[in-house]
């Protein structure tokens, strides 16, 4: 979703196949999981400590006393910053809207795209790098597709490397006065193929042996 949840509150009402997928999407992200529903996919029930669970159908009053509570003048402190409404129940998703629209900033109501004001992308996950893929909504199997094909061509590699590259940068910033030097140092790096290809082959001293390289043709 390219939004940093690490921390945040997200609350999930529903705890069925796709709330099970989005919740480890979630606490992936490092949010704080809350979910509120009368059952739960056995995997869920299996990370139960993982999440705050509240062992109840959704009713408005509870969700109140729950999330949205406060003192006079304030707000709740355990207002969420997210909220999923993943029941097999469209008129429940949508009363769930139809009370967080407007005091949460970010809402997915798994049964309406329209009520949503966002997308849950199908994801390619490389360590630090997220490659998402979004139909628009108009067919979440070929963004599932398009991620099994883009999975073989950005492998594992690309976990190691990127860590790398990460630290190449924040080290050029800091040491090389002048930016267009260290682009030009990154643009080496980044472009050359047999760099990734040593990572490919997990031969990471080779690998860094190119990149001492393209260090010193740059800053020749
Ligand atoms: C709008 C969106 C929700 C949003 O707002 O986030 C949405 C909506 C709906 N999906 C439905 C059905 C299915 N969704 C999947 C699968 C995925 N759906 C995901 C995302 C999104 N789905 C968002 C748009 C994403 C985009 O734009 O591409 C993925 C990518 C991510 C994730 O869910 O975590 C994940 C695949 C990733 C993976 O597994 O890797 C499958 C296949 C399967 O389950 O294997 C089916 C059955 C086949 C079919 O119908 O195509 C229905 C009808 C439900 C009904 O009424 O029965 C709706 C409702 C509607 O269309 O209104
Ligand atoms: N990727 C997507 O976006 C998809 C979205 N959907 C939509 O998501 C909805 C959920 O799908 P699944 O997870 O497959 O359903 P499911 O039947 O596996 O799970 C439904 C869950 O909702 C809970 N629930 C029922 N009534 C509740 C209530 N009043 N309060 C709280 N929780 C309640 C149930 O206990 C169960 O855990 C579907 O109705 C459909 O509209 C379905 C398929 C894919």
């Amino acid at each position: 979703m390219g939004i940093d949840l690490s921390g945040r509150h997200c609350v999930v009402v529903g705890g069925g196949t796709v709330a099970e997928r989005r919740i480890e999407t979630l606490l992936r992200s490092g949010a704080k999981v809350s979910v509120m529903s009368p059952a739960l996919t056995t995997t869920l029930t299996e990370s139960l400590d993982q999440f705050h669970y509240i062992d109840t159908a959704y009713s408005e009053d509870r969700f109140t006393i729950e999330f949205l509570q406060k003192g006079r003048g304030e707000v709740s402190s355990n207002r969420p910053y997210l909220v999923l409404a993943a029941t097999n129940s469209t008129t429940v998703n949508e009363r769930v809207h139809a009370q967080v629209k407007d005091v949460v900033p970010l809402i997915n109501i798994a049964s309406n795209q329209k009520l949503s004001s966002f997308h849950f992308p199908a994801v390619v996950e490389r360590g630090p790098l997220h490659i998402g893929v979004t139909t628009s909504g108009l067919s979440p199997l070929l963004g599932k597709r398009i991620c099994e094909q883009l999975s073989t061509i950005y492998g594992e590699e690309y976990a190691l490397f990127l860590q790398r590259l990460g630290q190449l940068r924040e080290e050029a910033y800091k040491e090389a006065g002048n930016p267009k030097e260290v682009r030009q140092l990154l643009k080496a790096v980044v472009e050359n193929d047999d760099i990734l290809e040593y990572y490919r082959k997990n031969d990471l001293s080779k690998a860094e042996t190119l990149i001492k390289d393209a260090l010193r043709i740059v800053h020749k």
